[in-house]
């Protein structure tokens, strides 16, 4: 089985699990806030020994937050990601999972999938890497294929989607497993407006189950209104953080749009 369109470091949930408990210490008695899914702090981490790109990266994001991971093109917010994901070599980071099952799902920017698997047999494998029961799993991947509007599409091999079919199938993967955390890195790009709106009342409906969401994102407009919160990321290092009216604080700019202030602080 070949593995196609990502690169190495955008690895399928699965794989990327058992690097990203590496960090995670059962026993630390610091970690005591239990509304705490992921706790994430960037010392430093670069792609090469003794280049650092990002910096002083430090979250949480709680049950049922949003947090949204915005920034400019080449700011790091790709690299956060890979790092809290335990992707990258050359990193000091502390990650911690928390949460009922301490489980997460990666929703990579560029889709990854497998030539020769169709989308349903995707979904399965998904829900078996998860320990899924059939049952459980047959009934929510076919509610996925009707939310979605893939149901047409569900034995076809994702290699002859659409970009937009293609991303929605990473989004099935990560609902399908029901994760107390999501890691979500630029959704919006190619969902038409319906998926998009698909794709956002799945999401609050994850949320108000307690999932947390970290979601990278270009998309301001829509960031401003679905995100609780934010961290703003320029020049690999944290430029503003907090709810909206934080970061209007640090902008200087109390009316100011999320893209205004973007604009103003990066
Ligand atoms: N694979 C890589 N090897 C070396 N340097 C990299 C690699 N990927 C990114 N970088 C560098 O790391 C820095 C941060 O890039 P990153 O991809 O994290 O930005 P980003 O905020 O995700 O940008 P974009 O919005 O364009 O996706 C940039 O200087 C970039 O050139």
């Amino acid at each position: 089985m070949e593995e196609t369109e990502g690169s190495e470091e955008q690895k399928a949930p699965k794989q990327t699990e058992d690097r990203i408990n590496k960090y995670y210490d059962d026993d630390d008695d610091d970690y005591d806030d239990e509304d705490t899914v992921l706790d994430v702090v960037i010392e430093e981490a670069g792609y090469e020994a003794g280049d650092i790109r990002i910096s002083g990266i430090s979250f949480q994001v709680r049950k049922g937050e949003l947090l949204g991971l915005i920034g400019p093109n080449g700011a790091g917010k790709s690299t956060t990601i890979k790092t809290l994901l335990g992707l990258l070599k050359h990193a000091k980071a502390r990650v911690k999972l928390g949460g009922e099952n301490k489980s997460y799902a990666y929703v990579p920017e560029q889709p990854v999938f497998y030539e020769d698997l169709t989308l349903w047999e995707h979904l399965d494998l998904a829900a078996a890497a998860y320990g899924l029961s059939y049952e459980a799993f047959e009934s929510t991947a076919e509610q996925l294929l009707v939310q979605f509007s893939m149901t047409h599409v569900r034995d076809d091999l994702p290699a002859g989607f659409s970009k937009g079919m293609k991303q929605k199938m990473m989004l099935m993967l990560g609902f399908l497993v029901q994760p107390d955390v999501y890691i979500v890195d630029e959704p919006f790009i190619g969902l038409d407006p319906r998926a998009t709106k698909d794709f956002l009342r799945l999401l609050e409906a994850e949320r108000e189950r307690g999932a947390g969401v970290l979601m990278s994102t270009h998309v301001l407009d829509t960031a401003e209104k679905i995100c609780d919160s934010f961290i703003l990321i320029s020049g690999g290092k944290i430029a503003a953080e907090g709810t909206l009216a934080a970061i209007r604080g640090e902008a200087g700019l109390p009316e100011g749009s999320l893209f205004d202030c973007f604009d103003e602080l990066t």
